[in-house]
């Protein structure tokens, strides 16, 4: 077992063993697992760390459409490029049509962050920025097959998005529904992306070794949101924040 690339025993002959391989990824290492987000989900978190999540969080979801934007220019092929783009407005949005950096605002501002601090991501963790970094890195350094397969932990995230809009609405009197939506739209979004990535993937690899390369992405990027919570946790739940970093208020 190695924290970097699948065991070597990982049959990964055809595309359903890379398909069974790739959940035994996401069910043993996605970051659901994590104890950061089992005090997030299940309220044991005051409203200073879960203001320190929301933060830091945002920096991952307004990188992501420049990530996006890095993958696309991977494909000469133009299929690929039309399937991928919608990606990139899930997130920013249009003039007049709200998307997911704006619902995460509501969040982070529903939470009484104030926006133009968020926004200036100037009290992030170092390693927030860091593993964030890494991953747009990683789509603009690998192949486009790895670019591609590193997306695929958004076959994990509907269940970690449903146990959160659930948990923390049950847990905390400063959260609420309207604040939730970004959650909420992404149990739609994240399916279809999802979908297409593990097709995409199944399609592509056509080889063991291949099939390998795909899988060590997915470990890779399930270490980009992994490396985040335990950062967030030494700062906000030990009590060790860098300097320079966010300080919640005494709540
Ligand atoms: O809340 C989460 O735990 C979570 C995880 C992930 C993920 O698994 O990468 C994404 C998201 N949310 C998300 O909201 C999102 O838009 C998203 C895009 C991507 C990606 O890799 O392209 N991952 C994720």
């Amino acid at each position: 077992m190695s924290a970097l690339s699948i065991d070597a025993s990982v049959p990964l002959d055809t595309a359903e063993q890379l398909e069974a391989a790739l959940r035994e990824i996401g069910a043993t290492r996605y970051h659901s697992l994590h104890p950061f987000h089992k005090l997030l989900h299940g309220g044991k978190l005051n409203k200073g760390q879960v203001q320190a999540w929301a933060l830091n969080r945002y920096y991952y979801q307004s990188t992501i459409p420049i990530k996006d934007a890095v993958v696309i220019s991977r494909f000469r092929d133009r299929a690929t490029r039309i399937e991928w783009r919608h990606r990139i407005e899930d997130h920013d949005g249009d003039i007049g049509n709200e998307g997911g950096i704006e619902r995460w605002l509501k969040l982070t501002e529903g939470l009484g962050l104030d926006s133009a601090y968020v926004e200036s991501t100037e009290g992030i963790l170092p390693a927030t920025r860091f593993a964030v970094e890494a991953y747009v890195h990683y789509v603009r350094d690998r192949s486009p097959l790895e670019a591609i397969a590193s997306s695929l932990t958004e076959l994990f995230a509907p269940n970690l998005h449903e146990e959160r809009i659930s948990g923390m609405l049950k847990h905390y009197d400063f959260v609420n529904a309207d604040i939730m939506s970004y959650f909420k739209r992404r149990l739609t979004q994240a399916p279809r992306d999802a979908d297409f990535a593990l097709q995409y993937v199944k399609e592509h690899a056509t080889s063991p070794a291949e099939r390998r390369l795909v899988a060590n992405a997915l470990i890779f990027k399930t270490n980009v949101l992994w490396v985040q919570l335990d950062a967030l946790y030494h700062a906000y739940v030990d009590g060790h924040v860098p300097p320079g970093a966010f300080v919640p208020a005494a709540n």
